[in-house]
């Protein structure tokens, strides 16, 4: 059993070079386009979808045979190709140049695994069962899904600016901690009204003073 390191990794703008071009080559590059990484596809055939990422400009698509001159300038480097000796190639050429890589048939072989994700805006959920069931990771992602919908993307986004005026308007760190970890259980409550800076400061008075009046048990939920 391998015990992951779970990260965060920022890739915008980073080369992240993905060889193969099925659909598992495919499933990465999405994740990668979505985190604003410069994707590199290198493989003989590919599929519809990165035929038409490539001809959108999103990605760039080299068909042919992976070498390993492609891994020049790679922040991070997906093995995903059909073809075990390859893919092992990959690796050990990755291993060489210390780029992390991440081998799609043979998960020891590399530095990383990638996880099942649900998106929210800032909100980012990433589940991994560390390669014992790729189908389990994916199934609690689903069950996340439904735990965390469509409205946390704008609920994060007001948490993040409350947070940022709590942290210019409140010195005393421990009642702007428990200002904000009451904050987190607002969800239920009309903090959509709160569109310009003026509400954001109002909230933030309003729940400082609620924990000074005593209720102050900001483990208590709304
Ligand atoms: C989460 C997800 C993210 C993604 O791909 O980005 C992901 N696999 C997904 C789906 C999926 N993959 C497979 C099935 C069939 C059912 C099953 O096997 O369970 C399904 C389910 C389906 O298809 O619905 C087969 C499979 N996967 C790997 C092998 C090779 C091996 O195990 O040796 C084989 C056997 C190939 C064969 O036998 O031919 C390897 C890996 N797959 C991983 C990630 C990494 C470990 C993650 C973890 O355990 O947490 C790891 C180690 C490496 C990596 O690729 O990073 C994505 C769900 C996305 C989503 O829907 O949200
Ligand atoms: N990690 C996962 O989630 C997962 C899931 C299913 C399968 N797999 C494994 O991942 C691998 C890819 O799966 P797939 O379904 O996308 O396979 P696939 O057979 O559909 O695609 C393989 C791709 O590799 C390309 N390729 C072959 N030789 C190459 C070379 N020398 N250089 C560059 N590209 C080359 C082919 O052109 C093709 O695009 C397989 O080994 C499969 O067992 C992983």
């Amino acid at each position: 059993m391998v015990r992951y390191y779970p990260v965060m990794l920022m890739v915008e703008g980073a080369r992240c070079i993905v060889i193969g071009g099925g659909p598992v080559a495919e499933r990465k590059v999405h994740g990668l386009l979505e985190a604003g990484a410069e994707v590199v596809v290198v493989s003989p055939a590919v599929t519809a979808g990165l035929d038409n990422l490539a001809a959108g400009g999103f990605i760039h698509c080299c068909k042919r045979e992976y070498r390993e001159q492609d891994l020049e300038h790679a922040a991070l480097v997906f093995a995903a190709s059909g073809d075990r000796a390859v893919n092992r190639e990959v690796a050990e050429a990755a291993k060489r140049r210390a780029i992390p890589c991440t081998v799609a048939d043979k998960p020891l072989e590399g530095d990383f695994v990638t996880p099942s994700v649900v998106r929210r805006g800032d909100l980012v959920i990433a589940v991994t069962a560390s390669g014992s069931s790729p189908a389990l990771a994916a199934r609690v992602a689903r069950e996340l899904e439904e735990c965390y919908g469509r409205e946390y993307e704008d609920f994060t986004a007001w948490l993040g600016r409350l947070r940022m005026m709590a942290a210019a308007e409140l010195k005393d760190s421990s009642l702007r901690h428990a200002v904000l970890r009451r904050a987190v259980h607002m969800m239920g409550t009309d903090w959509r009204l709160d569109t310009d800076e003026e509400r954001i400061r109002e909230r933030l008075y309003m729940i400082k003073s609620q924990l000074e009046g005593g209720m102050d048990d900001d483990r208590r939920s709304e």
